[in-house]
C-alpha cells in the first residue's frame, strides 16, 4: 500500500480577520496526483504556501513525510519542489543556464549533466541556448516543470501549471505531468480547469469557505452532480407528451418541446426498457442521448452552495 507523503490537519489563516482557510484537512498518497480546485480567491495559492512553507498558517499541521513544514522547513524543503504561478525561470539568461544555476544551488553533483538531461526529457535540447525571453509560454512552463525536478524531489506543488497555455502546449504539460506520476512522482496541484484535473487527477479536492468540502476520485465526483442522464429527442411535440405519459414510472422531466430527460439512478436495464417500451408503442424517435455529468456541472453545484 502506498504511505502518506502528505498530511494537511485542520490548518486555519486569517488575513486581518478575513478567515481564509477554516479548516482544511488533505491527506495524500505517495503517487498520486492530487488536484485542488476552487473559486477565485477561495484560498488555494494561500494553502500552496502554508503547505510549502512560505507562510504561517494560525493553527493546524502539516507534515511531509512525517517532518512537520513549520517545526523543520529546511528538512522538509529537501523534500518538495514548488512551481508558483509565476514563472520562476530567469528570462535573460538561456535554458541552459538556468537549470545549471538551479542544479548548482541544490548542490547537485553534476549540475551540467543534469541540465543536459532534463532538456532532452522536457524536449529543450534545441533551444537550450536561447534566451527564455524567446520561449514560447509553452516552453517557459515546461521550463518550469524541468526546474521542479532538479534534486530529485519526493512531491511537486504545482500552483495553476496551465494558465494561459494554448489546447496543445496544455496537452504536452498533461503529458508530462503523468509521466513524472508514473516515474513515481507525487503531484499537488491547483487548477481553474475542470477537463485538467478530471485528465490529470487521482483525487479531488474542492476548497470552498475555507473548507474541502468534497473530495474524491473525478467520477466520484461528478455523482455530486447528480446521476448520469438519459435524453429522448422526438420529431414532434405529440410523441413527446404520449411519451411523458407511456413513461411515467421512471419520473421524466420535460426539458424542452421535444425532449425528455430521464434519470439514470435505477440500474443498467432502464435505457434499454424505455427504449423497448417505445418501439413498442411505435413513438418515433429523433435521437437519444446519454449525458453524464462533468466537473463543470460539480462546480456549479457545489460554488451555489448545495453541499
Ligand atoms: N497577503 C495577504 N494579505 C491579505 N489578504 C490576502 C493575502 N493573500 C491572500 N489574501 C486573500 O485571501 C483570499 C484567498 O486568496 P488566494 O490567492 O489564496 O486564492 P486562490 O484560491 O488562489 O485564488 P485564484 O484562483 O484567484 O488564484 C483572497 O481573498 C485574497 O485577497
Amino acid at each position: 500500500m502506498n504511505s502518506t507523503v502528505l498530511e494537511i490537519k485542520n490548518v486555519k489563516k486569517n488575513f486581518k480577520g478575513n478567515e481564509v482557510l477554516k479548516d482544511v484537512n488533505i491527506t495524500l498518497k505517495q503517487g498520486f496526483i492530487y488536484a485542488l480546485l476552487g473559486a477565485n480567491g477561495a484560498g488555494k495559492s494561500t494553502l500552496l504556501k502554508i503547505v510549502t512553507g512560505l507562510l504561517n498558517s494560525d493553527g493546524g499541521k502539516v507534515t511531509i513525510q512525517d517532518i512537520n513544514i513549520a517545526d523543520n522547513p529546511v528538512a522538509a524543503q529537501k523534500l518538495f519542489s514548488f512551481s508558483s504561478q509565476n514563472s520562476t525561470v530567469d528570462g535573460v539568461l538561456t535554458g541552459y543556464e538556468n537549470l545549471h544555476l538551479i542544479a548548482k544551488l541544490r548542490h547537485e553533483r553534476n549540475p551540467r549533466k543534469v541540465a543536459e538531461s532534463l532538456l532532452e526529457k522536457f524536449d529543450l535540447t534545441e533551444a537550450k541556448d536561447k534566451a527564455v525571453s524567446n520561449y514560447s509560454g509553452g516552453m517557459r512552463r515546461r521550463l518550469d516543470l524541468a526546474m521542479s525536478l532538479v534534486g530529485n524531489p519526493e512531491i511537486i506543488f504545482l500552483d495553476e501549471p496551465t494558465t494561459g497555455l494554448d489546447p496543445k502546449s496544455r496537452q504536452d504539460l498533461w503529458d508530462t505531468i503523468k509521466e513524472m506520476k508514473l516515474q513515481g512522482k507525487t503531484i499537488f496541484l491547483t487548477t481553474q480547469y475542470l477537463e485538467e484535473a478530471d485528465y490529470l487527477a487521482d483525487q479531488i479536492g474542492f476548497l470552498r469557505e475555507g473548507k474541502i468540502v468534497a473530495s474524491g476520485t473525478p467520477d466520484e465526483m461528478k455523482r455530486i452532480a447528480g446521476a448520469d442522464k438519459l435524453l429522448l429527442v422526438f420529431n414532434r411535440n405529440e410523441d413527446t407528451d404520449i411519451a411523458l405519459k407511456l413513461l411515467e414510472s421512471y419520473s421524466p422531466e420535460k426539458k424542452d418541446n421535444c425532449e425528455i430527460s430521464i434519470d439514470l439512478t435505477e440500474d443498467i436495464t432502464t435505457t434499454l426498457n424505455v427504449l423497448n417500451a417505445l418501439t413498442t408503442e411505435n413513438i418515433e424517435l429523433k435521437t437519444f442521448k446519454m449525458i453524464t455529468p462533468t466537473l463543470d456541472d460539480v462546480f456549479m453545484t457545489l460554488t451555489r452552495g448545495r453541499k
